[in-house]
Formats: C-alpha cells, structure tokens, sequence
C-alpha cells in the first residue's frame, strides 16, 4: 500500500511573496501537494502623481472613509470566535468588538456603526443587515472558505466588499473528511459510546476495509484534490467529478473525472466538496440516490444543504446508503430530535472540519489581512463579489485607472442639462496589446464611477460598478483598436464616446455627432488630449475650463489675468486649433473651482464663443 507522503510544507502557510512574483492568481489553483497558500491582499504602488482617492475602490468620501485617512480607526465587528493572531492585527489597526452570539436584530442594532464585519459560518449576513448598516458597512470578512451565509447580491447593491480566507483551512477540512472516513467506516464514535456504556460488543462493530475501494470525490476543488491525495495514499482507487476542474490537475493527482452519474454509480464511497449554490442544492437527492452501488457510505464536509436530509433518511432506512458521516446540516445547529442525527448509521460532528488551531490560526491572519487591506481601499486579492485583479495588473493598470475615471467625469459634464446619459457609452481602448494580455474591467469600472458619481448620492466602487450601471440603464460597450506599437506599455489612449446626447459644449462632438473626449497617460500622469476633433494637452488634475475662441493675439494673457486677478492658480494651458486666426480651443487646467462671475467674465470675452467648467 502506498504511504502518504510527508507534508512538503509546514503551516503556517506560504505567502504570496515565496511564489515566483509573475505568478498570476489564477495560476495557484495548482498547488503543490500540502500547500496551503494564503494570498495577501494587493497593495496598490504609490504614485507621485495619483491621488489617492482615485486608487481606492471603497466608498472614500464616506464619513468614515474620511476618518480613516484622518487616522481615525475604523470600527470592525468580529462576529464569531477568531484566532488572537488575527484579532491582534485588526486591533492595530481598527477598534475591535468581539461580539459573539449576537441576535440577527442585535447584528442589525449594531451594524450601522462599524465599517468591517467579520464572521465564520454561524452568522447569517442577510439583506437586512447591508440595509440597516446604511451605507456604512465597507467590507464583510468571512473567516473560511463557504459564502453561502452571507448575500452576495444585497453586498454588492450596497457597495459592500465581501472577502473570505479561501485557502488557511482546506488541509483541516481535507483531513476531517478523512477522519469521518476512516471513522464511519471501523464504527469508532459508536464503538466508543457502547465501551464507555459499559458494553463490550466486538461482533456488533466490525466494519469495512478502504483498500481497493472506490472513493468519488465529488467537487475536485482545494479540499477535494487535498482528499483524493491522501485517499490514495490509504490504498483506494479514487475518481472524481467536477465540471469545472481542469483535466491537467485531477491527472497530476492521478484521479480520474468522470461524469455526475458514472461517478456516483461506480463508487463504494463518496466524498462531498462542493459549494452550496442554487445548482448544487439538494443535488443529492431520492433520484440521484437511485443510482447510488447499494450500500455505498457517504461523507459531507461541505455543506449539508448538498443533501435533502430527508431522502437521505429514507435510502439510509432501506440500506441504500450504508452509512453516512456528516459534518454539515442544512440548519446548524440542527434540531435536537433530527431522525438524521440520531440515525444509528450515521456519525456527526458538529461542523468541525475547520476547527484545528492550525487551521484557526491561519484563518484569522488571512481573513484580518484581507479585512484590513479593503479599509484602507486596497482590491483584496480574495474578493469574493469584486474582480481578482492581479497585482502586476494593478500596478501598471494604476494611472490608467485615474485616466479612466476622470474622462467618465468630463464626459458626463459635457452633457447638457446635468442628466446624465441615457444612451450607449463607448469606451475605446487603443493599445498595442494582445486583448488577452489587457484586462479592462477596472478601467471600465472606473468610468461608471466617474459618469455616475458626478450626477448622483450613489458611491461607485469596483464592487459594484456594473450593477450601478445596470441599474441606472447605462449601457458600456467597450472596443479595442489594435496600434502597431510596444507592448510593453498597455494602453495609448482611452476615448469616451457619448451617442445621442447634447452638448453642453459643442465643440466637444465629433464628427459623427458624439460627445467624444480622450485622454493618454505621459510620463505617468494622465492628460486630456483630445475634445470633440480637436487635440489638446492639459493635465487631467484639479479642474477643467474649455474656451472656444476665434483664434487671436493675447487671448491666453486676457483669460489668464482673469484667472489670476481672482487669484486662481492656472496649472496648465494649451491651445488647438484648425488654422491660425480659425476657431481654437483653449483648454486651461485650474487648481481652484473659480467663482461664478470669474467664469462669466471670460465668457464675456468678445472672442469667446462657448466655454464650460469642468469639475475633475
Ligand atoms: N466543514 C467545514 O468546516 C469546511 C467546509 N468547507 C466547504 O467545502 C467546500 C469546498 O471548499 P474548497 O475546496 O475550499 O472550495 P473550492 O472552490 O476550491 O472547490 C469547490 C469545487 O467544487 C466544484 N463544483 C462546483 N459546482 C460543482 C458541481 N455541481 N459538481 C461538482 N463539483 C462542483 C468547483 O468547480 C470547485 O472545483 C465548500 O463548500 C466549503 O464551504 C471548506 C472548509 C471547511
Ligand atoms: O470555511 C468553511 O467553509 C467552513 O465551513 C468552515 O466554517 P467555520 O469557519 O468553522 O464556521
């Protein structure tokens, strides 16, 4: 019988750092055997030239987003029991209320006061909880692995970050379900009870051997692989079925997939690993337990909501299922007079699967970094409702994403009547890059924030961005134009295109009749380069005032004494224009919003046909 080989890494977990820095975060689904990985969140580089509003993804000019950058400490909610590793890095950075065993209205009662929430599985995160925080609940922690009791769709519509810590108790996990295994299979809870009874019943408790059995290991996933692994090693043949694993890890593992109904007809036991989702609930069911081998033994370390309980029962009754070992139950704690529970064929624990200290340990620190990454407006790399965006990404993506949100702003203010857009907004990326080789979902949710922020109370974050612009009817389409050129840099420019709108500025449409503005990022900073058809050059920082002139000798000398007159600070200036002593637009960047009648005295500048002031 091959033996199970040492582990090759020793917890706590590796971290991010001793990996290869070009690992990309999709590329860790295939740990070495043992591994436990725990991804640190994605520190965003800073950039002379950013502000920092524009790197932060949460809400920042939330009251108290505010407090943090003051250097107040935010206020996080740790719900259930957590690792004191973890509670010590939260509590250097946030004040913490250890506020176990609370009532759902308890959690909603305090919910509007704290920025953070972390819990375990215990605690249902539902719709009322995002609601009663109003707005100010920033990130939901979820110490483990399953988000199946927290609402994902009410945190995204609030804006709200959910992280969890994926990776600190998968060994743990893998190793209950071996553990039910191995004890379901010798009747050891039960033998244990009889003995301690005072009973001595070694006939009644003889069981099954695991060798050269059939394991299927049903969702090949971190604790799935982590079991087939070590059930190999206690001699079983093992199979699997996922329908999203990759054929390349389940062969370097030595398992082979097979599809739902070959696996579950073939196998003498059978071992649960998937989430519970929509798809997956109940998925073990009378119908599927129809095509189970006759006494097959059944493990669950996932979730019990995989199970109807109640069939389970039945084929348990009529000796379908010989046996079953159950860590998870579809309500927890489970009602004391559960015919499953108390059935004499079946073992429990009371979801243990991640309690080691190891495993608790770990969890803490990956869950407290994650949580306290997200405060301060980092992308955690184990978001849960927000694209994974690599560091390598963000780091070069970084004035780009700047770029992105201030054109939205422009563009949106060049429409007229403050209404916002109701039509198609075109992004246009032209790059020299292989589409695949360019990810553009910050970029694009960078442009919802800046198109709807300026014309609305709602806080737009890479969270969610797209449903805010579901919801508001806003449709994005984006482009990409190939430019021969360097790869090496990601993006040449980005155009926002506004179709069937008016303008506030009419020199700001383009040809075909859009409000069409673009901007490229030059040595770093992000600049306006283009209105309507027309080129010009000014940096995208404070604000924006746009002149069309008919172009003549000491107009910029006029409007700038204006300016400084009012003592407000012009920060960059260009002109463009056709021809010479044609029309021109002055574009001139200004670090001051200027007061009203500054702004009418250059539009009663003879030669100034149309202006507008744009807030960046
Ligand atoms: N009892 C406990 O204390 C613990 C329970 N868990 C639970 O174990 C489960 C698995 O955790 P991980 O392996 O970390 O997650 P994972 O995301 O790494 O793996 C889940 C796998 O299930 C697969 N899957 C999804 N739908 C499926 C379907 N319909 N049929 C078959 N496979 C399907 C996915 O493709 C994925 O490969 C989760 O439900 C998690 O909550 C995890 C840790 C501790
Ligand atoms: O991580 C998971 O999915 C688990 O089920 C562990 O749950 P727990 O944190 O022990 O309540």
């Amino acid at each position: 019988m091959a033996l199970l080989p040492p582990p090759t890494h020793s917890l706590p977990p590796l971290t991010l750092t001793s990996l290869n820095p070009t690992t990309s975060l999709s590329s860790l689904s295939f740990l070495p055997p043992f591994a436990s990985i725990s991804l640190p969140s994605v520190r965003l580089p800073s950039h002379h030239h950013l502000s920092n509003r524009s790197l932060r993804f949460l809400p920042s000019a939330s009251s108290s987003f505010a407090a943090v950058a003051a250097g107040a400490k935010p206020t996080v909610i740790v719900a259930e029991k957590l690792g004191e590793a973890g509670l010590a890095l939260l509590r250097e950075f946030a004040n913490v209320d250890c506020a176990y065993d609370l009532s759902p209205e308890e959690l909603c009662a305090k919910i509007s006061l704290c920025d953070a929430l972390i819990v375990r599985s215990g605690t249902k995160v539902t719709r009322d909880v995002f609601e009663a925080s109003k707005g100010r609940l920033k990130v939901v922690g979820r110490a483990g692995v399953g988000i199946d009791n927290v609402d994902l769709l009410a945190a995204t519509e609030s804006g709200c970050l959910v992280v969890n810590a994926p990776t600190a108790n998968t060994i743990a996990a893998a190793e209950h379900a071996i553990a039910l295994l191995t004890a379901m299979s010798r009747n050891v809870a039960a033998a244990d009870a009889s003995l301690k009874a005072g009973k001595w019943q070694r006939n009644k408790y003889v069981g099954v051997s695991l060798v050269g059995k059939t394991l299927a290991v049903m969702g090949f996933g971190k604790v799935g692989s982590e079991v087939a692994r070590r059930a190999k090693g206690l001699g079983l043949h093992v199979v699997a079925h996922d329908p999203y694993a990759p054929v390349d890890r389940a062969r370097a593992v030595g398992v082979e997939l097979l599809p739902f109904d070959d696996a579950i007809s073939t196998a003498d036991f059978i071992s649960l690993h998937m989430p519970l989702t929509p798809t997956t609930n109940k998925l073990f069911n009378e119908e599927t337990f129809a095509k189970v081998k006759k006494g097959v033994r059944i493990v669950n370390v996932a979730r019990g909501g995989v199970i109807d309980e109640e069939a389970l029962v039945r084929a348990l009754d009529d000796g379908t299922v010989a046996q079953a070992a159950l860590d998870v139950f579809t309500e927890e704690p489970p009602p004391r007079d559960s015919r499953l529970v108390q059935h004499e064929n079946v073992t429990v624990t009371p979801h243990l699967g991640a309690s080691t200290m190891e495993a608790q340990e770990g969890v803490a620190i990956e869950i407290a970094q994650a949580v306290i990454g997200a405060l301060k407006g980092e992308l955690a790399a184990t978001a849960v409702n927000a694209p994974m965006v690599p560091s390598e990404v963000l780091s070069e993506l970084s004035p780009y994403v700047t770029l992105a949100e201030k054109l939205g702003r422009l563009a949106v203010q060049l429409v007229s009547g403050g209404s916002g857009i109701k039509g198609v907004v075109k992004v246009v990326y032209t790059s020299s890059r292989d589409p695949d080789d360019l990810d553009t979902r910050l970029l694009r949710a960078m442009v919802i924030k800046g198109i709807v922020e300026p014309i609305s109370s709602v806080f737009v974050n890479i969270v969610n961005a797209d449903y805010v612009s579901k919801q508001r009817g806003l449709r994005l389409s984006e482009e990409r134009i190939f430019l021969d050129g360097s790869p090496e840099i990601p993006l040449h420019s980005i155009q926002i295109h506004l179709a069937n709108v008016e303008a506030r500025f009419a020199s700001a449409l383009s040809d075909a009749g859009d409000i069409r503005v673009e901007g490229r990022v030059k040595d770093g900073i992000p600049r306006l380069t283009m209105v309507g058809s027309l080129s010009v050059d000014v940096s995208l920082e404070g604000n924006v005032i746009l002149c069309r002139q008919v172009d003549q000798p000491g107009m910029i000398g006029r409007v700038g004494s204006i300016l400084g007159g009012k003592n407000v600070n012009v920060s960059f200036m260009s002109v463009a224009r056709n021809a010479p002593r044609k029309q021109a637009i002055m574009a001139i960047g200004v670090d001051e919003e200027p007061e009203k009648e500054t702004l009418q005295m250059i539009g009663e500048i003879p030669a100034i046909e149309e202006f507008v002031f744009l807030k960046l």
